[in-house]
């Protein structure tokens, strides 16, 4: 595509240069610049991309889109925010791809990776082959390609779709994080669903304050506008049990339709039984029932479940095939997953690293507990810091034995990040082992028989991050090594 017709979506730009090149490739980074490259300087949190311009022009850039100066001797676009030229340039560049599919966005503070991967399975057993991006990486037919971000950046989005849209891909479903809506990575993709799971407490460090937190991700639903079609349907699920609902209903100009446990609601669960092998309740849409055995524990998995059960209800999928889809769900990777090494305690694996999700995590293990629950939390380097006492007292409140232990320390001591969940607890009602491999095996050394061994923090990841360094590390492949070694002693 030639940078003129690149340039066709964008209302208000500088054009300094005179020559009109073939643009073959978008790019922020000017380490892949190649020739062709349309590079965009964005000012970062960590650097500013305009002091890669000349690097960029040198790997052979066509032309640059830049917020302010830069000296170089090809065609410049200035505009006042390049993300956001970046997101509509991506777009009309893959040809608006999100306009072919059928587009659902996810977003709250929990269970995000679990909704789009219900959401998948449901619309893949009804036939809509779908394709789904988010913290476990880029899934469509055969293809699994690892992610950076949770939410990528704009233009491999676009990237991304149009590649599905040439696959067959009929629908995506995508997590939505508030870094996204912050930055812009989704302005221009035309959801048709958005989604909205929960609002708790996370990420204060990156959006300050919580009424902050709540409008990046209001974001998603101011943003579910008219539709350009008008036989698509543009909707919003909202979890009726959650406060912040209130105000995404009044962001949004879309229908709205809601899910629930507690308050009344379009999809609501009743007569809930959880057991430490799976859970039932009752799916309850207008005055109708159906039953529902799914093999996900925990009421807050039903949550999950019924925000998926609600966007495939407005997609006309129906009840009975999305129930049979749902019940065939083993679990995702790292969520409340068990370690099965044939040890007469249970042990599972589980990504909450929010207070709330480690207390949803403990107050459902209590549900079914026989014997002790052991707990092993940490907190992350570099990230909220406000969080840490209090997922550091929540541990300490529903465990009979907490240990607090690395999670991805990042480049802070990990003594500091001790300090600062301590600040959250009193006396001696817990043990620190720094480093997180001794933590797995010192508790499974402890556990007696029924006992419950809850690895918080780190589910799927397959790293720790020390330092700069990145080192393998799978909570799951420990803790089996920690269970092998303490029966063959
Ligand atoms: C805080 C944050 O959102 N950071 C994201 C942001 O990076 P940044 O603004 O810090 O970029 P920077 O390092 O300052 O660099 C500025 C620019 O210079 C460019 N550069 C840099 C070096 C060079 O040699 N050449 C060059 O061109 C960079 O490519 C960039 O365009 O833009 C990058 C490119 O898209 C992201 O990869 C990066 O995510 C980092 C890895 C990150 O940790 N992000 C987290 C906080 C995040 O976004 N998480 C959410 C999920 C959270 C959740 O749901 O729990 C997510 O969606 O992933
Ligand atoms: N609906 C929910 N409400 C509260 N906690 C939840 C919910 N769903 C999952 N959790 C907890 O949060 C953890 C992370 O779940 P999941 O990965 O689905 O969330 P996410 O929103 O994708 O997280 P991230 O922001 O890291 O991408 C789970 O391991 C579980 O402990
Ligand atoms: N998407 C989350 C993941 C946190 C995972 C946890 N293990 C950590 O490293 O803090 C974040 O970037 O904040
Ligand atoms: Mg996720």
């Amino acid at each position: 595509m030639k940078l003129s017709q690149c340039l066709e979506p964008l209302i208000d730009y500088t054009l300094s240069g005179e020559s009109d090149p073939d643009i073959e490739k978008l790019e922020i980074d000017s380490r892949k610049v190649q020739s062709g490259t349309l590079f965009f300087c964005i000012s970062g949190t960590q650097l500013d991309g305009h002091q890669f311009a000349e690097g960029a022009e040198k790997s052979g850039a066509a032309a640059i889109v830049a917020e302010k100066p830069i000296k170089v001797n090809v065609p410049v676009i200035y505009v006042s925010d390049t993300r956001r030229a970046l997101a509509v340039i991506s777009d009309y560049f893959y040809g608006q791809p999100s306009r072919k599919l059928h587009m659902i966005g996810v977003t709250g503070t929990n269970g995000k990776t679990t909704v789009t991967h219900l959401v998948k399975a449901i619309q893949d057993h009804a036939g809509l082959s779908t394709g789904l991006i988010g913290t476990m990486g880029i899934k469509y037919n055969d293809k699994d390609i690892p992610v950076v971000n949770t939410t990528p950046e704009s233009f491999l989005l676009q990237k991304e779709f149009r590649t599905m849209l040439d696959d067959g891909v009929q629908s995506a479903v995508m997590e939505v994080s508030s870094h996204a809506l912050h930055q812009g990575r989704v302005r221009g993709i035309d959801f048709d669903i958005a989604v909205f799971t929960n609002l708790t407490q996370d990420h204060l460090d990156y959006h300050e304050t919580m009424k902050d937190y709540l409008y990046a991700k209001s974001l998603l639903f101011s943003q579910l506008g008219n539709t350009y079609d008008r036989n698509r349907l543009k909707a919003a699920v909202l979890n009726q049990d959650d406060p912040a609902t209130e105000t995404l209903k009044h962001m949004t100009a879309a229908p709205v339709i809601t899910y629930g446990i507690d308050s009344h609601a379009d999809l609501k669960a009743e007569n809930i039984r959880i057991t430490n092998t799976g859970t039932a309740f009752e799916l309850v849409i207008k005055n109708n029932r159906w039953p529902v055995h799914m093999n996900l524990i925990g009421k807050f998995n039903i949550y999950n479940v019924l925000a998926a059960l609600s966007a495939g209800y407005l997609k006309k999928i129906p009840v009975e095939t999305m129930i049979e889809a749902v019940n065939r769900v083993e679990g995702v990777s790292g969520r409340f997953e068990a370690v099965r090494g044939g040890q007469n305690f249970t042990v599972i694996v589980d990504y909450s690293h929010t207070a709330d999700s480690l207390e949803n995590a403990l107050l459902t293990i209590k549900e079914f507990a026989q014997g002790r629950i052991i707990t092993i939390a940490g907190c992350g380097g570099d990230r909220d810091k406000t969080k840490r006492p209090v997922m550091a007292q929540t541990a300490v409140k529903y465990s009979d034995l907490a240990i607090f232990t690395s999670d991805n320390p990042r480049t802070e001591d990990p003594e500091q990040i001790f300090a600062d969940m301590e600040a959250g607890v009193t006396g001696e009602s817990y043990k620190k082992i720094v480093d997180r491999k001794e933590a797995i095996y010192y508790a499974v050394r402890e556990a007696r028989d029924h006992d419950i061994i809850l690895i918080a923090g780190k589910g799927h990841e397959t790293y720790q991050i020390l330092g700069t360094d990145k080192i393998d590390f799978d909570d799951r492949k420990v803790a089996l090594e920690a269970i092998k070694e303490r029966y063959e002693a």
